[in-house]
This record gives C-alpha cells, sequence and structure tokens, in this order.
C-alpha cells in the first residue's frame, strides 16, 4: 500500500464505522455469516499487459477467493466490475479465464458493471466475493503472545515469474504459472478458521503482512526465516540462503495463508489438510510490537521494506 492509499483509508475510516466494517482493518467486510470482499487488478499495476487474457480473468477471481479463503468462508457468489476498451478478442478469453475459476471453486457469478473505455485504456478489473463463513470468523486481531504462526503454501515464487516475465517476455514454467494463476487456500482455510485467533492472506508480503496481523493482535513477533517455506523452483532461481529469503519473505502476490493459532495446538497433527498442502510452522507471536527475524546464524536484521509498496 502506498502512502497516498494508506492516507485515504484513513479517511474512508470515518465513514465506515458500522461493526460489519471491522474498522477497516480487516481483509473483508463480516454482515451475519457472509463474508464480503472487493479487490481490483489493473494492467500493468497487478499484472502484464501480455499475460494471456485467461490468466487475468483466472487472478482477478482468485485474488479475491484469497481473501474468503482467509476467513474460512465457503464461496458463494460473485459482482464482477469490467472495464472494456476495444479488444473483443482479449475480452472473451478473459472471460473464459473467470468462467474457468468460478467453476473450479463453485462460485456463480450473479452480476456487475461493464463501462466501456477509451480505445487501448489500460484495464481495471474489480471483482466482490461474497463467502459464508463458519462460527468463528477470525480477523487480524485476535492473536496472542505464544501463538504459533504457521503459513500455508509457499513464498517468492510469483515474484520469480514476474522477474522472468520482465526478462523475457516469452518466459514459462511453474513460476510464471504462480504469478499469473493463484491458487486460493480455500480448503486449508476452512479447516484453519475453526482454530485460528488470527487469519490472513498474504498478498503483499510474507514481513509486510504480518506486521499487519501483528500490529492489529497489539503482539510482536519472531520469525524463523530458515523455516519459510521455498519451492523448489524457487531455489533453483535465487538459492536459499539469507539475501533469498529475505527476498520471499518480503515479494508478494503469493496469496498463501498466515495464521496464528493457539500454542499446544499443532494443525499438521490435528487437521487432515488435502494432500501437498504446505503447512509450516514460521514463528510465534510475542510481547511488545518488535518483528525480529531469526536464522541459524543468529538474528537477522530486519529489512527496511517490508514488501510490496505502490508509488503512487
Ligand atoms: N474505496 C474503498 N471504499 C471502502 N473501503 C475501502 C476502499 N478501499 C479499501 N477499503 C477498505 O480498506 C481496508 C484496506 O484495504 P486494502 O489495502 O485494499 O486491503 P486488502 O489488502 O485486504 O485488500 C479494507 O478493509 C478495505 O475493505
Ligand atoms: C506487472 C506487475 N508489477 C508488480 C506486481 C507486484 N504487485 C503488484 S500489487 C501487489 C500486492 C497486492 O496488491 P494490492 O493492490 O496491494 O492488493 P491488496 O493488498 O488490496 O490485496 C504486488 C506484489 C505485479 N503483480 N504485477
Ligand atoms: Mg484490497
Amino acid at each position: 500500500m502506498s502512502i497516498g492509499e494508506l492516507a485515504f483509508i484513513e479517511r474512508l475510516r470515518a465513514l465506515a464505522t458500522h461493526p460489519a466494517a471491522r474498522g477497516l482493518d480487516d481483509d473483508v467486510a463480516v454482515v451475519g455469516d457472509l463474508v464480503l470482499t472487493h479487490d481490483t487488478i489493473a494492467e500493468g499495476v497487478h499484472y502484464l499487459p501480455d499475460d494471456p487474457p485467461a490468466s487475468v480473468g483466472w487472478k482477478l477471481v482468485t485474488v479475491n477467493l484469497s481473501d474468503l479463503a482467509a476467513k474460512g468462508a465457503e464461496p458463494v457468489a460473485a459482482l464482477m466490475s469490467v472495464t472494456i476498451s476495444g479488444d473483443g478478442d482479449w475480452e472473451d478469453r478473459f472471460l473464459s479465464g473467470v468462467a474457468a475459476a468460478c467453476e473450479a471453486y463453485s462460485l456463480p457469478l450473479v452480476g456487475g458493471d461493464t463501462i466501456a473505455l477509451p480505445l487501448h485504456a489500460p484495464r481495471v478489473l474489480g471483482l466482490t466475493a461474497i463467502g459464508r463463513g463458519g462460527a468463528h470468523i477470525p480477523s487480524r486481531g485476535g492473536g496472542s503472545p505464544g501463538d504459533g504462526l504457521w503459513l500455508v503454501g509457499t513464498l517468492g515464487d510469483a515474484a520469480v515469474g514476474l522477474a522472468a516475465l520482465l526478462a523475457d517476455i516469452n518466459a514459462e514454467g511453474p513460476m510464471v504459472e504462480a504469478y499469473r494463476r493463484p491458487v486460493p487456500q480455500l480448503a486449508a482455510g476452512r479447516q484453519l478458521a475453526v482454530h485460528a485467533s488470527a487469519m490472513m492472506d498474504v498478498s503483499d508480503g510474507l514481513l509486510l503482512d504480518a506486521s499487519r496481523l501483528c500490529a492489529a493482535s497489539h503482539c510482536g513477533a519472531r520469525i524463523d526465516l530458515d523455516s519459510l517455506p521455498l519451492s523448489r523452483g524457487f531455489i533453483a532461481e535465487r538459492g536459499s540462503d539469507r539475501k533469498a529469503r529475505l527476498s520471499a519473505a518480503t515479494a508478494g502476490d503469493d496469496y498463501a495463508l498466515l495464521a496464528a493459532l493457539p500454542a499446544d495446538f499443532d494443525p499438521a497433527v490435528s487437521l487432515s489438510l488435502p494432500s501437498g498442502t504446505n503447512l509450516v510452522r514460521i514463528g510465534t507471536l510475542t510481547e511488545g510490537k518488535e518483528l525480529t527475524l531469526l536464522d541459524a546464524m543468529g538474528e537477522v536484521p530486519t529489512p527496511e521494506q517490508l514488501g510490496y509498496e505502490h508509488h503512487t
């Protein structure tokens, strides 16, 4: 988030005083048992103009489903907002990606809005995802010192994929797929939400998002860099030394889940997550408000930039 965005959201807080808004401190709004979220993606900002249009449609749906996953909510319905700027073939292929993601995650598209922009204007695409929460819809703010910090997914893959595409527009492979086609962790989120004292998705970079969970929970955290889940593809590209781990921890576009769980609860033992789910403990919530990083060599200076920041 940029300074401008932060200042604007500060002003919005004066408007969004209804309890459903959760103080604008959460990933979602909660109206009764309905969980509501809206995220926008823009050409050149969240995806590349040359990305396959179907992958842009997939990304629009799944970045929003990732917010539902972080609250343990079941997808119920979606409303979509689309700008069209004179390329019907692009739009057809975009819609096929939207349809594929809606089908994959049982999210019926039930409405939205379309506006025409001048020819070739950069597209801005929005989606409201509505979900149904379970008995406990975790916020970012319920964590306490001693809770274990757990992560579902891997870190840094999408950033490696984006870097590959910026170097070579024809790059392909699993890292490029991670950038273009995020996978929302809905099944893991549903199971973790029952037990989580706090949960959120990691879209801006682990350290930045963890610092938000900590601030909302009035805690600090200790994170063990050596425990961070790195994929084989990430390690092949960047290695797994301290520098590589710090880059994975601050990259963004991961759409992983970050959960605070009671100290004595081990989800790897107590839950039956879908096979292939990558779940690891990465640290602990602490008293105070410091974010402390460690690895086998000792304490690691916290980087100045904790995650992805927009520049306006
Ligand atoms: N234009 C807006 N109108 C109302 N609420 C907004 C608007 N933009 C952002 N928010 C709210 O501000 C908070 C922070 O938004 P954002 O930075 O986009 O968070 P996230 O990373 O969860 O998408 C969220 O609660 C979001 O719902
Ligand atoms: C072309 C391109 N450049 C840079 C990025 C990296 N990036 C853009 S936005 C973002 C973070 C998430 O976006 P934001 O608008 O902050 O979403 P929100 O926090 O509202 O979910 C990241 C890592 C990207 N995905 N694509
Ligand atoms: Mg947002």
